[in-house]
């Protein structure tokens, strides 16, 4: 994998970048919409090239581990096959996920014992294994296993729970290099930073995942609860060591005004469940600011959708239509709304990445922090 960084912002640390892999080009700043199950959820793969045209999408280690399973997987050749997409895709270790949807898991040294939130049988997962799970699935870019800490936590288990992962990080190296890959084509594989909030601990895991020497870095351990200006902190502290040579991919953020924020800190690669989960709540993120459509007031509003939306679905329904849908529960309601949004992220990273390259994105994202703020 290669990453050619296009130009600096004079004013800031954005950058603009080009990602090339065996499944085609990413450029960056990007975002990355979620498939958890080897779908975004309510979007055709068709309508997800033509309409939103997203440069790559992520999968989960953990949900397709646990269905379809590692063996189905293999049998179609790999999740791209499966899904029938072409182009790239990351998935993540399946720690976290975990971490957040096991009723009852026991992390130790050797990994992570947990019950499968399908059925309630045990599993376990090391970081041998999920290398192995993530070879099978055959993911563009793969992610290390990590632990990721829970928001707040003290000083002391933030401590004990980085080296773990450090630790974690050299197993998952030492494995990857007896793996060879499955399908005829390279994956990447991103090391992840932790260490909380605490800026010593954030600056040693940065330093010790900039030593691993990967083609691409992660940042974790952020977007569980902490307030952004934490965020920003932390992402500033851990920018400031990660090679500015490699892609920088910070986990499961976030707002549009935390993906702008971190992408004048250095951040180039984005994720986050907002877009879709949210969608299919019915609120929708403009570049005013966000509309809850289940609202009254938008009853008999016949304006498009998004008058500055980029996708069809913006200019070819209208609010009060969009309203009837989530008020009457139709699922075509819930597959606008996500088309909607994830074409607003798309449109706001790709607006991002030409004001970089014109100089002028400081500028700019101070204009769009304030204008994205209102209350529809
Ligand atoms: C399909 C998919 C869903 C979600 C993710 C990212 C999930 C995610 C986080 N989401 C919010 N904060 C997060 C922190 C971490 C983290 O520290 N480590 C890992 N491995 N993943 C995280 C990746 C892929």
């Amino acid at each position: 994998m290669k990453f050619d960084l296009v130009t600096k912002d004079p004013l800031s640390k954005a950058r603009a970048g080009t990602l090339t892999t065996d499944h085609g080009v990413i450029q960056t700043p990007i975002f990355m919409p979620v498939g958890t199950m080897g779908t975004v959820k309510g979007v055709h793969q068709r309508e997800l090239k033509d309409d939103i045209n997203p440069d790559i999408i992520l999968g989960n280690t953990y949900h397709l581990y646990l269905r379809p399973q590692t063996e189905i997987l293999e049998k179609a050749g790999g999740l791209h096959k499966f899904m029938n997409w072409d182009r790239p895709i990351l998935t993540d270790s399946g720690g976290y996920q975990v971490y957040s949807l096991s009723a009852n898991r026991k992390i130790k040294e050797e990994g992570v014992k947990f019950k499968s939130h399908i059925d309630g049988s045990y599993h376990f997962f090391s970081p041998e294994s999920v290398m192995e799970i993530q070879r099978t699935i055959g993911a563009d870019i793969i992610m290390a296993f990590d632990e990721c800490t829970p928001y707040p936590c003290d000083y002391r288990y933030a401590k004990r729970s980085m080296h773990m992962t450090h630790r974690w990080l050299d197993r998952c190296i030492t494995h990857l290099d007896k793996l060879p890959f499955k399908y005829g084509y390279s994956q990447a594989f991103f090391p992840i930073v932790q260490g909380s909030t605490y800026t010593d601990l954030r600056q040693q895991s940065a330093e010790y995942i900039a030593n691993a020497g990967a083609v691409g870095n992660a940042i974790g351990g952020l977007s569980v609860g902490e307030p952004a200006e934490e965020m920003y902190a932390m992402t500033e502290v851990v920018t400031a060591i990660l090679p500015e040579d490699k892609p920088r991919y910070l986990m499961g953020v976030g707002t549009p005004i935390n993906i702008l924020e971190n992408i004048a800190l250095g951040i180039d690669m984005f994720d986050c469940v907002m877009p879709t989960r949210n969608a299919r709540n019915g609120m929708l993120f403009t570049a005013n600011g966000s509309i809850n459509i289940k609202n009254k007031k938008w009853e008999d509003d016949f304006s498009p959708i998004d008058e500055m939306g980029i996708t069809f679905v913006d200019t070819e329904y209208t609010k009060a239509y969009l309203r009837h849908l989530f008020a009457s529960n139709e699922y075509l309601g819930k597959q606008i709304a996500t088309i909607h949004n994830l074409g607003f992220y798309m449109w706001l990273v790709r607006e991002a990445r030409e004001h970089i390259i014109a100089g002028d994105f400081y500028a700019w994202k101070e204009k769009m922090v304030k204008q994205m703020s209102q209350r529809l």
